[in-house]
């Protein structure tokens, strides 16, 4: 069974959705974004939430000290890095990590397994943004890890690419923002169909 993230949750609404439709977690950006949610919103909807789903907070090259602040105020599950932290950086956290790597060139084993996560997501390198771009990139470029169970798809996946995505790089779960929005703005029934297209291709993937 193939994991969903649904990253960039600002609202309650939106984060009933992703639970009610099957996701795994919620992302919640804490970095400059449009999607970026305030700290005392985040703790209000995740106090709600409970144990019910997983929640990742989002942060690019945040203070360590910053970080844990809020990973405990919001009651994260895991933190996803998405900047140019470092391993030591990741051993100072003391907290369960998800490591974003923008993907640009083939990436080796080596590289990667440097920093002691609970997983890698591979997204879009995309100039002047950091994450969240709506596009795809080239997933030959991880063709080591295909079939890896700690690895997390992510950079430009709907509901029309996610199943070939599933099919071919096998990974332990999908991350998607842009795809199951609209004007913007989360979509139910772009989450509906995005968890659906998930599903399908799973009966394919052993
Ligand atoms: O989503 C953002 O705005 C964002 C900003 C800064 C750092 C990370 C960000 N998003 C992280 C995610 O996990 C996204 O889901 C991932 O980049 C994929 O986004 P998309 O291509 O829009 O599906």
């Amino acid at each position: 069974m193939t994991l969903v993230k649904i990253c960039g949750i600002k609202t309650l609404k939106d984060a009933l959705a992703a639970l009610n439709y099957g996701a795994w977690a919620i992302g919640e950006v804490f970095a400059p974004s449009r999607r970026r949610i305030e700290v005392e919103d985040a703790a209000r909807i995740n106090r709600y939430l409970g144990d019910r789903i997983v929640k990742v907070g989002v942060f690019v090259d945040e203070k360590v000290e910053e970080v844990a602040y809020i990973a405990r105020t919001c009651k994260l599950d895991l933190v996803q890095l998405h900047g140019n932290e470092s391993p030591e950086y990741v051993e100072e956290l003391h907290y369960p990590v998800i490591k974003a790597w923008r993907v640009e060139k083939r990436l080796c084993r080596e590289d990667v397994r440097k920093f002691k996560v609970w997983a890698y997501l591979f997204d879009t390198a995309a100039y002047g943004l950091k994450g969240g771009s709506g596009r795809t990139f080239d997933w030959n470029l991880i063709r080591d890890f295909y079939g890896s169970r700690d690895i997390i798809l992510a950079g430009g996946l709907n509901a029309a690419n996610v199943g070939e995505a599933i099919k071919r790089v096998k990974p332990l779960a999908v991350d998607v923002s842009s795809g199951v929005e609209q004007a913007g703005e989360k979509d139910a029934a772009k989450i509906k169909l995005f968890m659906e297209k998930v599903k399908e291709a799973d009966r394919y993937v052993s």
